[in-house]
């Protein structure tokens, strides 16, 4: 009776050793790698294969975003398409132990509250989880993930790999250089490790200049984390939208079109059934000529070399304006009767707005003014506030005044920033709103005027520096130049 027990005491042993050393070779493998000159994006698939070789599991590395609120899938080994692009995890309840530095492993994933999507796991065959956090700067930014087919008591011998790997992964964010920290003293959010980690491959030369932008406001994105179902045939999915960016911080979805205008016709059918089937999704698309005209902003994209001829039309008469700005400026002094607000003017297009503006307000007012560094292409590295305010703004009613909102990037920039010095309150006033451009969805206090689509000149604003001293508003005669 004895030989048999013996015998399979072991193999046993002989399974932990073979096991033991598959480990300690995809732990030396992976220490080697951090030395090699590769990207960090190289790095980490190095580590999560050799993870996932060594573990026969399938791993990923998921990441947290800045707010410490989301994670998402960042490089996977063995994981199918449609479980990577379930959707983004949130962070507390998914696994949540993994965020307060605790290894945990899950033995029976459908009957786990901890498990956010057990459908999914279920439908890619996955029984057990095990994670383990990855910590940089004494912070948890992610956790390393092991997906196990079987149901499976994740032994200690298994728990120490976890960490182990999960360890060499800090070490791998710790050879990158210290470029993620942002470069003014703004409280707005540092960037995030996912998109250093990140290092996507896009699909469209469009979408690499968008993450670019967003890069360059600080507004942190994720590629392409949820695919969502549009139409079924039985329990096959037979249709499928996946838009091409995330903004965690926004909980919002960009969609890019690169198509012809004539050619969108799918896409918008597509949105249109996302928007059926998922109400609560916040969604925009950009399309082609949209985005066009947001780069030629900033000189840059098809449309950057164009010249105004002139004044093609009138849309709001000196006269229209007056008559707006004091009664902005009336509704505004009866909003803050008694505490003194600061004016806070965003240079340079807000100054003819601000000056009148103040005039006709009748109660005590400070003001001042703040100027932001520009979008300016591919050598952009990010935001920079190059004036900040001089008055003390903590625990002050601050009111911030701007010509025009447009896609509100610039407004989400400032507000942030503005946020992080505890104003009393915030609200915003802005002379011109065109709300069919925007993409991040802003409240906003005081509006002089809703912008139909059209660019315009005039009252400050300008077209490559040109017509700010018109003293209506106005839409110029735009021509491509020869
Ligand atoms: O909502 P958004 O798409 O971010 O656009 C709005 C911004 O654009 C204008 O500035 P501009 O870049 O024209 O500079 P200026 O004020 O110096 O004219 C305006 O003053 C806002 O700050
Ligand atoms: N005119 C001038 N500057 C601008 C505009 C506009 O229509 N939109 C964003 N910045």
């Amino acid at each position: 009776m004895t030989y048999p027990i013996c015998h399979f005491t072991i193999a046993l042993r002989e399974c932990a050793l073979n096991k033991e050393r598959a480990f300690y070779k995809a732990v030396s493998r992976s220490i080697h790698s951090l030395n090699t000159p590769a990207e960090l994006k190289a790095k980490l698939e190095g580590i999560i294969r050799l993870a996932a070789r060594a573990s026969h599991c399938a791993v990923s590395l998921l990441l947290i975003d800045a707010a410490g609120q989301k994670l998402s899938h960042n490089i996977s080994f063995g994981l199918p398409q449609f479980y990577i692009h379930k959707g983004v995890l949130s962070a507390a309840d998914s696994i949540g132990e993994t965020v307060n530095i605790q290894t945990t492993a899950i033995t029976d994933v459908q009957n786990d509250h901890r498990i956010q999507f057990p459908q999914m796991a279920l439908k890619a065959g996955f029984s057990s989880i095990l994670g383990s956090p990855v910590i940089y700067q004494e912070k948890v930014i992610g956790s390393i993930r092991f997906y196990c087919k079987d149901f499976y008591e994740f032994s200690q011998q298994d728990i120490t790999f976890a960490e182990n790997m999960a360890r060499i992964i800090s070490l791998a964010f710790c050879t990158l250089p210290t470029t993620t920290t942002p470069v003014d003293n703004t409280a707005s959010m540092p960037a995030s490790n996912l998109k250093t980690a990140q290092n996507i491959t896009f699909a469209h030369q469009s979408e690499t200049e968008f993450a670019r932008l967003l890069d360059f406001y600080n507004i942190e994105w994720i590629y392409e984390p949820r695919s969502f179902p549009l139409d079924w045939e039985g329990e096959l999915v037979t249709e499928m939208f996946t838009p091409d960016f995330y903004l965690p911080g926004l909980d919002m979805y960009i969609e890019l079109t690169t198509l012809k205008q004539s050619l969108v016709t799918t896409k918008n059918h597509k949105l249109k059934m996302l928007r059926e089937l998922y109400p609560d999704i916040k969604i925009s698309l950009l399309y082609k000529n949209d985005y066009a005209r947001l780069l030629s902003k900033y000189g840059c994209g098809p449309l950057a070399q164009t010249r105004a001829h002139g004044i093609d039309r009138v849309l709001y008469t000196a006269g229209d304006i007056a008559e707006r700005v004091a009664s902005l400026a009336r509704q505004i002094s009866d909003d803050y009767p008694d505490n003194r607000p600061i004016l806070i003017g965003v240079q340079r297009g807000f100054i003819c707005f601000m000056a009148d503006l103040i005039r006709q307000i009748a109660i005590p007012l400070d003001i001042d003014f703040m100027t932001i560094s520009y979008y300016s292409g591919s050598n952009a590295s990010m935001v920079r506030i190059t004036k900040d305010m001089d008055l003390e703004v903590a625990g002050r009613d601050v009111l911030l005044v701007e010509d025009i909102v447009d896609t509100g990037i610039t407004l989400n920039y400032l507000l942030n920033h503005l946020r992080s010095k505890n104003p009393a309150s915030l609200k915003v006033c802005t002379l011109l709103d065109r709300k069919v451009r925007r993409l991040i969805d802003i409240n906003i206090d005081y509006v002089g005027f809703e912008l139909p689509d059209e660019f315009v000149v005039g009252y400050g604003l300008d077209y490559h520096e040109e017509y700010r001293n018109l003293p209506f508003i106005g839409i110029p005669g735009i021509k491509q130049n020869p």
